[in-house]
């Protein structure tokens, strides 16, 4: 029996993908696979079961990537899977932030009980007009399964869109339309834009990418959205620039208290992700991907092990993994074991990623406990599994 421990909720779409051999438990210390969005995983210790864990979401900042390779844990997530969720969010915080939305929502909630509110909000109105996106210039900086997306639906809404992203993936720049100028500084985008939108993962090198300088360049009255993540943006800084009127809203899916201290900040409970088809999708991908890992040994959306993939086990066959640091002379140690123990190996798959590799062998026979006892003696070696 394999044990899967959800640390979030997760739509049953994916769960019920689960095999029979599959069970759900509250016990994290005996999972062997773990589904997580959010939660932050940083200071967890994990037991020696964990094989996997799938992050249904796109962002992995919660989970501490290294160490779960060093432990030999594969790390899953799921590009795109909610990236239209994402999108349309984004579409309404370009909306939020060019009319009195929330200022009138407000000024309603407070006068609810006036009879004569009809009146009253044709008088009142005048404080929350605003202006409109069509003929606009929006910067996208990040263009991945979000930030394209975003960029696409701007352009049919009649932006000007601007996008700046030195490490666009070939995909991405084909699904994006050729009316997206290609930026290369991203300076230009502070500079020229009256809107940005921000869709890079939270990483070191873009942590407070938006700071005090990229604030300083910024137009009079833009806007600024941030659906990424919180620790993008430098909250000092923004909150000056707002503060000065330089930046006439800061749109964020983030609630932190530096954030709620801000006047002109409109702050969401981090919602982009929280549609029903998002979460389906979501699970359904990270569910697939985790099974996959578990039955067959293949790795599909990692985002700490190389991508492997040698099919489903053959039926009868014989299948070992082993994850190891990407140092010379591991994957001979690998094929002596079973050749000193006369096992023939009929496809072999090595693949490196960083400091990590991770070698997929099918052999002709039973593992012997030798060749893997050997294995595991090795100090490069981080685990062995016989998959099947
Ligand atoms: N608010 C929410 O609920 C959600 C937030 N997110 C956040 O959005 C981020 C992006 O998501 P996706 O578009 O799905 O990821 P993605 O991986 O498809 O795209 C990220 C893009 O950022 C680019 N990038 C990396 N470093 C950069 C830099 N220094 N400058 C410019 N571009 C850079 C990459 O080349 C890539 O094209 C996630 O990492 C996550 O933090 C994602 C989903 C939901
Ligand atoms: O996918 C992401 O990166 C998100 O930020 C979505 O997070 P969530 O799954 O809604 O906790």
């Amino acid at each position: 029996m394999q044990y899967i421990h959800c640390l979030n909720n997760i739509s049953k779409y994916g769960t019920d993908l689960l095999p029979d051999t599959y069970e759900l438990t509250e016990e994290f210390d005996k999972s062997t696979g773990v589904l997580v969005r959010s939660a932050a995983m940083h200071d967890m210790e994990f037991p020696e079961s964990l094989l996997a864990i799938a992050r249904a979401g796109a962002g992995v900042n919660n989970i501490p990537l290294d160490r779960c390779a060093e432990e030999g844990i594969v790390v899953f997530n799921t590009p795109g899977a909610n990236a239209n969720a994402v999108k349309e969010i984004v579409i309404c915080g370009l909306l939020l932030g060019s009319r009195g939305i929330v200022e009138g929502i407000e000024w309603c909630r407070e006068n609810a009980d006036d009879e004569n509110i009809a009146k009253a909000a044709e008088k009142a109105k005048k404080a929350f007009a605003g202006r409109e996106i069509l003929g606009k210039k929006l910067g996208v900086i990040g263009l991945g399964a979000i930030g394209a997306q975003v960029a696409n639906t701007a352009i049919d809404l009649g932006m000007d869109v601007y996008g700046y992203d030195p490490y666009v993936s070939v995909g991405a720049a084909w699904r994006m339309s050729s009316e997206v100028h290609h930026v290369t500084n991203l300076d230009d985008i502070f500079r020229e834009c009256d809107y940005i939108t921000i869709h890079v993962p939270a990483m070191e090198g873009t942590i407070g990418m938006v700071d005090a300088h990229a604030c300083e360049l910024m137009k009079d009255g833009a806007v600024f959205l941030n659906f990424s993540r919180d620790t993008l943006v430098a909250n000092a800084a923004m909150a000056a620039a707002l503060e000065s009127g330089k930046v006439h809203a800061y749109i964020t899916d983030f609630a932190v208290p530096e954030v709620m201290r801000m006047n002109g900040a409109i702050v969401l409970p981090h919602l982009g992700a929280s549609t029903a088809e998002a979460e389906d999708n979501c699970a359904i991908m990270a569910v697939r991907e985790l099974v996959n890992y578990i039955e067959n040994g293949n790795i599909v959306n990692s985002v700490n092990y190389p991508a492997c993939d040698m099919g489903a086990c053959p039926a009868g066959g014989h299948r070992v993994a082993v994850m190891h640091k990407n140092v010379p002379n591991t994957v001979s140690q690998i094929t002596n074991a079973f050749g000193e123990e006369g096992v023939n190996i009929e496809n072999l798959t090595n693949k490196s990623r960083g400091d990590f590799a991770y070698t997929l062998l099918d052999i002709d026979q039973e593992a012997p406990e030798a060749a893997i006892a050997k294995l595991n003696s090795i100090d490069d070696i981080r685990r062995v599994r016989v998959v099947c």
